[in-house]
């Protein structure tokens, strides 16, 4: 094997996952299975090397990658890895190294040089603002990257580049790439691999820091073109979560020579290699025949004595308790919201058509409602169904924005908390705070529209306690939207199930049965608390009402009357006593959002 360095990683690996399996009459019955996806894996890696994990689809690549950084989670990973022969934990190895996983999480709508100024806000938190131009400046030259881009308009391998330089603005020890040139065209390919030897040390070409700087970088390719393949210092050969060989090309061709499995001339050793060992028979045999040659001492061995010091289970490791010098809480919540409006200024289309559409909405319930008027015979029905609209239809759309918002940014959220840039409860409070002053402005807007355009419509202070309280129970289906996506791991089954749960807070909400029927249920209801504010907002100002010709239609005297065949409060108090069970129904929803969503961040894993 080709060493070199003066920093060595040393690991020992296994990761099991517990999976549910079907059995029985049917398939009805479930049994829970241990799986195996890293099997006792173990190496040695040296700084100034460039070590390329090779092997079959599903044969542990991302995973083994995700366990050494110990950006893993879910799961239990037991074993350990020693840097300069010192046990370190996950708080030390994020600080340390740098994580690129397969995709490029960005977020669009910021140019290249945005991107880095917010990358080094949160990593570089203590130099200056000449530093910081000067940095950003150096990056753009060393990866030829234009600082003028939108993200969305990168290449595939520009996005590379880009992953790759914001990875290295911290100059990390240790740098994990997972299948670093998918996507790429074999010329871009070779030049970020010729870029990643440089950066290991092996040309120490590249001097971003020190000139001594040299780093372990360890990556998972497929199927790497020859000129790739010879550029690596090292490689791990992998089938079925365990390690085959490890060591250089040219140990590996001295393996399978001598075991008389020859790559045809011309062939690309790379594929004959992975090809070779994906068939379980010619697998075995190569693995016999190196444990047998380790036991001569011809084939290095690192069978040495690890400690079984960490068997760790996701739900056992903190997300937010590591202490050090990285940006304070409250400017992680000023550098997040910082980008987060950028990036809406820049991109606003998403936003623009949701507003279209419930301008759209507001237009269409006020084409239907423009008649209503207090005079009419039909005056009490009317009216209660389009309070019922006015108070929850602008509801349904915060929810589902939200649910949707969480489920886009949740790569990113995984990534950027993994890399420790901030914690989970500075980007949820950062994005709890910019979604209000939408919520105001829409909630307003909206109300607006419907309610000036009807006959009843007319009294200013009347249309802002009733675009008041519709916006506090905005702020409530807001929370609610959280909840949901912190429920629901899956956005599909999200989707599906939350329809269940709406309904259930449709039926307690007033509008289809008198709300005495169910005390208790309605409380969790922001529908109901929109209903009831408005409804009473609305008719405890009516002193008369007119009556249906027909007696078999019921007769109200007064609003008063309306508010209790509904079964709704009547008075003031009753739609204060609402504003306060409302917000801390707002604060149970966030609490349990907040929990979830970190549930959901753990299990996924952080890359
Ligand atoms: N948390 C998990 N729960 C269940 N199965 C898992 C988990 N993590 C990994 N696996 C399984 O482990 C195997 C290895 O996955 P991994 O992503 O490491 O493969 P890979 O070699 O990187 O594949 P590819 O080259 O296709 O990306 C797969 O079969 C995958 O389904």
């Amino acid at each position: 094997m080709y060493t070199s360095g003066e920093d060595v990683l040393d690991f020992r690996l296994n990761f099991t996952v517990t999976k549910k399996k079907r059995a029985g009459f049917l398939n009805m019955s479930t049994y829970n299975q241990e799986t195996v996806i890293l099997d006792n894996v173990r190496g040695r890696l040296e700084s100034g090397t460039l070590t390329a994990i090779l092997g079959a689809s599903g044969c542990g690549k991302t995973t083994l990658l995700a366990a050494l950084s110990q950006r893993l989670r879910g799961g239990t990973l037991s074993g350990q890895i020693r840097f300069n022969g010192e046990v370190i934990d996950r708080t030390r190895m994020t600080k340390m190294s740098g994580f690129l996983p397969q995709s490029d999480v960005i977020l669009d709508g910021i140019t290249v040089r945005e991107h880095f100024y917010f990358m080094i806000e949160f990593k570089l938190p203590n130099i200056t603002r000449m530093e910081k131009q000067h940095l950003i400046q150096k990056s753009l030259r060393k990866f030829s990257l234009n600082g003028d881009t939108k993200l969305i308009n990168l290449s595939g391998g520009e996005k590379r580049r880009l992953s790759l330089a914001t990875e290295l603005l911290t100059k990390p020890q240790v740098l994990f790439i997972d299948e670093c040139t998918s996507g790429l065209d074999s010329f871009s390919a070779l030049s970020v691999i010729h870029t990643l030897r440089d950066l290991a040390g092996f040309h120490n070409e590249l001097k971003l820091s020190s000139p001594s700087t040299s780093r372990i970088v360890l990556l998972s390719i497929h199927q790497p073109t020859s000129d790739i393949f010879h550029l690596f210092t090292n490689i791990i050969l992998m089938n079925a979560g365990r390690v085959v060989f490890h060591g250089t090309a040219d140990e590996a061709k001295t393996l399978f020579d001598s075991m008389n499995k020859i790559c045809p001339t011309r062939y690309n050793p790379a594929e004959f290699y992975v090809n070779t060992i994906s068939d379980p028979r010619q697998c075995l045999e190569i693995v016999n025949y190196v444990t047998s040659k380790k036991k001569e001492k011809i084939y290095e061995d690192y069978e040495e004595e690890f400690d079984e010091f960490c068997t760790s289970s996701s739900s056992e490791m903190s997300l937010d308790n590591e202490k050090d010098e990285r940006l304070s809480w409250l400017c992680q919540c000023k550098v997040i919201a910082h980008r987060s409006i950028l990036n809406f200024v820049r991109y606003p289309n998403h936003y623009l058509i949701e507003l279209l559409i419930l301008f759209i909405f507001s237009l269409v319930i006020m084409s239907v409602y423009s008649n209503i008027s207090l005079d009419s015979e039909s005056s009490v029905q009317d009216i209660k169904g389009f309070l019922i609209i006015l108070a929850t239809e602008i509801l349904f759309t915060f929810v589902y924005a939200v649910f949707t918002l969480v489920y886009v940014e949740l790569p990113l959220l995984r990534k950027e908390t993994g890399n420790r840039l901030y914690s989970l409860s500075a980007y949820y409070v950062t994005i709890v705070l910019l979604m209000i002053p939408r919520i105001i402005t829409e909630t307003f807007m909206y109300a607006a529209i419907i309610y000036f355009a009807t006959d009843i419509g007319s009294d200013f202070m009347i249309f802002l306690s009733i675009a008041f309280s519709i916006m506090l129970a905005g702020l409530c289906s807001m929370a609610y939207g959280f909840f949901l996506s912190g429920i629901f791991s899956s956005f599909f089954v999200g989707i599906e199930l939350s329809g269940i749960v709406d309904l259930v807070l449709l039926l307690v909400s007033g509008m289809y049965t008198n709300v005495k029927f169910v005390p208790l249920l309605k409380y969790i209801s922001f529908f109901f608390y929109a209903n009831e504010t408005v409804s009473i907002i609305f008719w405890s100002q009516v002193d008369k009402l007119k009556c249906h010709p027909n007696p078999e239609i019921q007769c109200f005297a007064n609003g008063t009357e309306v508010l209790e065949s509904m079964g709704f409060g009547t008075t003031e108090f009753d739609i204060y006593k609402d504003y306060l069970y409302q917000f801390i129904l707002t604060v149970v929803l966030h609490v349990f959002a907040f929990l979830g969503v970190r549930r959901n961040v753990r299990r996924s894993g952080f890359y």
